[in-house]
């Protein structure tokens, strides 16, 4: 039986990033992923930098405009482009990891005991490998909801094969209105197709600020997509080519033909087939492995790292959380869940939204005396220079301290600005600083002189 110091399953942002560290240590790491088409995980694949490829491109394509034929023509060649982006990316996280000393197995593996990992080949061979330690990171996948019809239907896809339909979609439909939905409806709508998004609940993205979520929601009505909220698809049926879904609103009931349509009713943690507990590893309630601050499991030679740990599904948590879990391999064990800051994150709708730390009603909830400052992106100069005039800023303030509690920004390149709110924050830098800052010129960051001299 081959031993290894550190056996680490999932070749996600954690994974491959431990890894590396460990190996280039001299330390004797195997890097166990199931398929040679996600080396490299989810993120570069399936997930973050293909859909952020159509994002970026469907905006073009929104502003090059043309008849439905010219916009599918674009769309087939953006996605044969992703193809080659993804496989270039693949090819240069498995050269980095073999580069780095780290022997990259590619099967399955399933837990024997809490040492022992069985890797199953694509051709059917198995070996058995022993870990000192194990890192666990296989990451999360789709929930299909149980609708009748849908799994069954040719048209149903999640976000990983929607990204590899060539056809552009004259009619979308998405059920589910969390990030993946609305990114998605985003993109969709700017390549041309006509969107319809079904969510189950009745508000509308609801654990955002509630000024904001209402500027979202007019916004995205008023680019062309229909959004059916304390709605349901109760049904789907393939029908002369077509997607047939029967939607209940509090309305009434209707029957929607679509060319496709997209299921983004949430992601699980991954274990299906890496049987936890024959290792005696614990999970949480919501099936997720259960950690302590420090990512350890329930045993102590293995921890779990990123979507299959539970926490927020962003591949810089999975980052983060290789450096909490090297911090007590190869430092001093500082680094905790605990003490990594505020965690900020960005929604890839045009304009994207983004965010960091508490809405105005938590802040409040939380009993700070709290202040508020809003911003109207129409008001920015480098606005009016990307013909990006839609959205706003706001922040919320402790009014005792001038800390910043929490920022909620509905605008062009926010995914860039919230990062400094961020450093702010965990800085502990008040407002005011930020306020009397000097910036470069036209920028979307200087809009934040003005943004916090309007604090109130
Ligand atoms: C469409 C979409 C868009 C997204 N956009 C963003 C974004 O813009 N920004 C952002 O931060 N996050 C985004 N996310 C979330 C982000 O992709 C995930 O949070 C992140 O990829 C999780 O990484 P991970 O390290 O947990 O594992 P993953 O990258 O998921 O890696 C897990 C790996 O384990 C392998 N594996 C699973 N089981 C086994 C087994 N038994 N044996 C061997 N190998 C196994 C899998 O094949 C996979 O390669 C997006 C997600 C989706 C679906
Ligand atoms: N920009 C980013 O960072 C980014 C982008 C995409 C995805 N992600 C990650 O991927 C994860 C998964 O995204 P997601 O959008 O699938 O999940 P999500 O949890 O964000 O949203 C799922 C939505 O579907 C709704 N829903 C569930 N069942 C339904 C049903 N039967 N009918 C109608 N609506 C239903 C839920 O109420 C919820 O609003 C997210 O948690 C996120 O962390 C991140």
């Amino acid at each position: 039986m081959k031993e290894y110091g550190n056996i680490i399953i999932g070749f996600g942002k954690g994974g491959k990033t431990l890894a590396g560290a460990l190996a280039s240590k001299g330390e004797k790491t195997a890097l166990i992923e199931r398929s040679d088409k996600m080396y490299g995980g989810t993120c570069i694949n399936v997930a973050c930098i293909p859909s952020k490829f159509l994002e970026n491109n469907a905006r073009m394509s929104a502003a090059e405009g043309g008849s439905f034929q010219d916009k599918a023509d674009r769309y087939r060649k953006v996605i044969e482009e992703k193809r080659q982006l993804t496989a270039e990316l693949r090819q240069k996280n498995y050269n980095k990891a073999v580069g780095a000393g780290v022997e990259v197995l590619t099967g399955t593996a399933a837990f024997l005991d809490d040492h022992r990992i069985l890797v199953t080949y694509p051709e059917g061979n198995t070996e058995e490998l022993y870990g000192k330690r194990i890192f666990i990171n296989t990451g999360g996948t789709p929930f299909v909801p149980p609708i009748t019809g849908l799994k069954e239907s040719r048209y149903a896809y999640t976000s990983e094969g929607m990204m590899e339909l060539e056809e552009l979609p004259e009619k979308l439909l998405i059920i589910g209105g969390g990030y993946i939905g609305l990114e998605f409806a985003s993109y969709y709508t700017n390549f041309g197709s006509q969107v319809t998004i079904v969510q189950d609940g009745e508000a509308f993205i609801p654990r955002e600020d509630e000024e904001v979520s209402a500027a979202v929601l007019e916004h995205m009505t008023a680019a062309g997509m229909r959004i059916l909220r304390k709605a349901a698809v109760t049904a789907v049926r393939d029908e002369n080519g077509k997607a047939i879904a029967s939607i209940k609103t509090e309305g009434g009931e209707e029957e929607l033909s679509v060319d496709a349509i997209l299921v983004a009713t949430g992601r699980r943690p991954n274990l299906a087939e890496l049987h936890p507990e024959r290792a005696g590893i614990e999970l949480t309630q919501r099936g997720a492995v259960k950690t302590d601050e420090g990512l350890r499991t329930s045993v102590p030679h293995i921890w779990a790292m990123g979507d299959v740990a539970g926490g927020l599904q962003f591949t810089y948590i999975s980052l983060d959380d290789s450096r909490i879990v090297k911090s007590q391999i190869l430092g001093d064990g500082s680094r905790t869940t605990a003490n990594r800051g505020a965690v900020p994150y960005s929604v890839f709708l045009d304009p994207p939204l983004s965010r960091v730390g508490m809405t105005e009603a938590e802040a409040r909830k939380a009993g700070y005396e709290v202040k508020t400052a809003r911003l109207q992106m129409a008001a920015v100069p480098k606005a009016r220079v990307l013909k990006a005039t839609a959205g706003m800023m706001k922040a919320v303030i402790d009014g005792k301290t001038g800390l910043i509690l929490g920022a909620h920004l509905y605008c062009a390149e926010s995914y860039e600005i919230i990062n400094l709110f961020k450093l702010a924050m965990d800085a502990g830098i008040p407002y005011t600083v930020l306020r009397d800052n000097i910036y470069t010129h036209p920028t979307m960051s200087e809009a934040l002189n003005d943004l916090f001299a309007a604090v109130n």
